[in-house]
C-alpha cells in the first residue's frame, strides 16, 4: 500500500492496521495542510522545549520535538516496553473491578514552550507507529506568560489557559493536522491526550510575535531573523529544504540546513521574499553560503521594498558568491522597507541571510499596537 494523502479538511480517526512487516511509513495516514507554510514555533533551533509531562513510561516526552520524521524499529524493546519514537504515557486504569476503565476526565499532559512566541495557525499531531497505542483524543491550550516561568508556575491557579483545539478524536500512525484560528500571541502550550497513549512528533506552525521593548532595546538587530519577527512570503524552489531554514539562528551545521534548490535547466533564477519584522532601516547584509560547496548560488542579489505594493529597489548589486563561506555587505546607505528578496543565480543555495538595521518609529510603533493587540 502507499501513503495516504487527503485535502486540507483530513480528519483521521481509529486504528491502524497492526504493523505488517516492510516500509512502515506504507500505510502511514497523511494530508498537505497549507498552514505548515508557516515556521515551526516548537523548533528546537529556536529554543522551544517539552518542559514538563505528567507521565513518560514507555518513551521520552523530548521525543516530541524531535525534527526528524519518526523512526520504528520492530524489533526494539527495552526494559520498560516496546521502545518506541515519541512521548508514550503507561495505560490509565480505573478504580475497582466493577470500574476498570479510566474516567472520562482522565487524561496525559505535557508543556511545551515555543521557541519564539506568537499566533499559532496549525498543529500536527502526529501519531506515526503508534496504531494501537494513540490517544483517543487530543486538545491543546495556550498561554502568554513573560520571562522564564517554571512548570510549576505555569501550572498555577493564577495562569489563564485558552483553548488552541478543543478535545477531538484523532487517528493513529497519521499525521493529525488541525488549523487554529484564535489571534492571540502564546508563549507555552499545554497539550493533553485522553485518556493516555502515545504521540510521535508535534508541530506548531505560526507567525513570531516579538517582544517590542527587547527589539527597542538591542537597537539593531538582524531585521529578517525568524525570532525578531521576520518570515518567508514565498519562495521559487523548495525542493530540497525550506526557505525558512535561512533565517533561522546560528550559522547552519550541515547543507539540509540551508536552503538548496534544484538544478535548473532553463535561464531564470531561484529567489526568496521575505517579509521583515516591521518597517526597517537596514546598514549591512551577511549572505552565508556555509556547507554549500559544490552547489552554493554562484551570484546573489538583494532587494527591498517598502510596503505590499511598494517598488522593488536593488540594494546589493549581483555579487559573485564563494563557495562555504560568510559574506559581508556594507550599505553605502540605509536601505528602507517592509520586505526583502534575495535572488540567487542561476541555482544552489544559501545558508543564511542575514540583514542588520533598526526598526524605524512608524515600524516599531506598528509592531508594539501588533503585540498589544495580541494580548501582549
Ligand atoms: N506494543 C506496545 O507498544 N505496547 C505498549 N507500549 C510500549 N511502548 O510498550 C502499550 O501498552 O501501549
Amino acid at each position: 500500500m502507499t501513503a495516504q494523502h487527503r485535502s486540507e479538511t483530513a480528519r483521521f480517526t481509529g486504528d491502524a492496521q497492526p504493523y505488517g512487516g516492510g516500509d512502515p511509513y506504507a500505510d502511514y495516514r497523511t494530508a498537505d495542510y497549507s498552514f505548515t507554510r508557516f515556521a515551526d514555533l516548537a523548533d528546537r533551533r529556536l529554543g522551544a522545549g517539552v518542559i514538563a509531562a505528567n507521565d513518560e513510561f514507555f518513551a521520552q516526552r523530548e521525543n516530541l520535538l524531535v525534527p526528524e520524521r519518526a523512526e520504528f524499529d520492530p524489533e526494539h524493546f527495552g526494559h520498560k516496553g516496546k521502545v518506541m519514537d515519541g512521548w508514550e504515557t503507561r495505560r490509565r486504569r480505573g478504580t475497582s473491578a466493577e470500574h476498570p476503565w479510566p474516567t472520562a476526565e482522565d487524561h496525559d499532559w505535557a508543556l511545551v514552550r515555543l521557541g519564539a512566541p506568537g499566533v499559532v495557525r496549525g498543529i500536527v499531531v502526529d501519531t506515526a507507529h503508534f496504531r494501537g497505542n494513540y490517544p483517543q483524543a487530543v486538545s491543546v491550550e495556550g498561554t502568554s506568560v513573560p520571562g522564564s516561568p517554571s512548570p510549576e508556575e505555569l501550572l498555577g491557579d493564577d495562569v489563564t489557559w485558552t483553548t488552541l483545539l478543543p478535545r477531538t478524536p484523532i487517528g493513529g500512525h497519521a499525521a493529525n493536522g488541525f488549523e487554529v484560528t484564535v489571534e492571540r500571541r502564546f508563549t507555552h502550550l499545554r497539550v493533553h491526550q485522553h485518556p493516555d497513549g502515545g504521540i510521535a512528533r508535534l508541530r506548531v506552525h505560526g507567525d513570531v510575535v516579538p517582544d517590542p521593548a527587547w527589539l527597542e532595546v538591542l537597537g539593531t538587530f538582524d531585521v529578517v531573523a525568524l525570532e525578531n519577527g521576520g518570515s518567508v512570503e514565498d519562495a521559487s524552489d523548495l525542493f530540497y529544504s525550506p526557505a525558512t531554514n535561512t533565517i533561522q539562528p546560528g550559522r547552519s551545521r550541515t547543507m539540509d540546513d540551508g536552503w538548496e534548490t534544484r538544478r535548473r535547466r532553463d535561464r531564470g533564477n531561484d529567489w526568496i521574499r521575505y517579509r521583515l519584522a516591521e518597517q526597517s532601516r537596514i546598514r549591512a547584509i551577511e549572505i552565508d553560503t556555509a556547507y554549500l560547496k559544490g552547489n552554493a548560488a554562484g551570484w546573489a542579489a538583494v532587494s527591498v521594498r517598502d510596503g505590499q505594493d511598494g517598488e522593488w529597489r536593488e540594494i546589493l548589486p549581483r555579487t559573485r558568491l564563494q563557495p562555504d563561506t560568510n559574506h559581508r555587505f556594507v550599505l553605502p546607505e540605509p536601505a528602507v522597507g517592509t520586505h526583502a528578496r534575495v535572488d540567487i543565480f542561476p541555482d544552489g543555495g544559501i545558508s543564511r541571510l542575514r540583514l542588520h538595521g533598526s526598526l524605524t518609529g512608524e515600524g516599531a510603533a506598528r509592531l508594539a499596537g501588533r503585540h498589544q493587540e495580541l494580548g501582549g
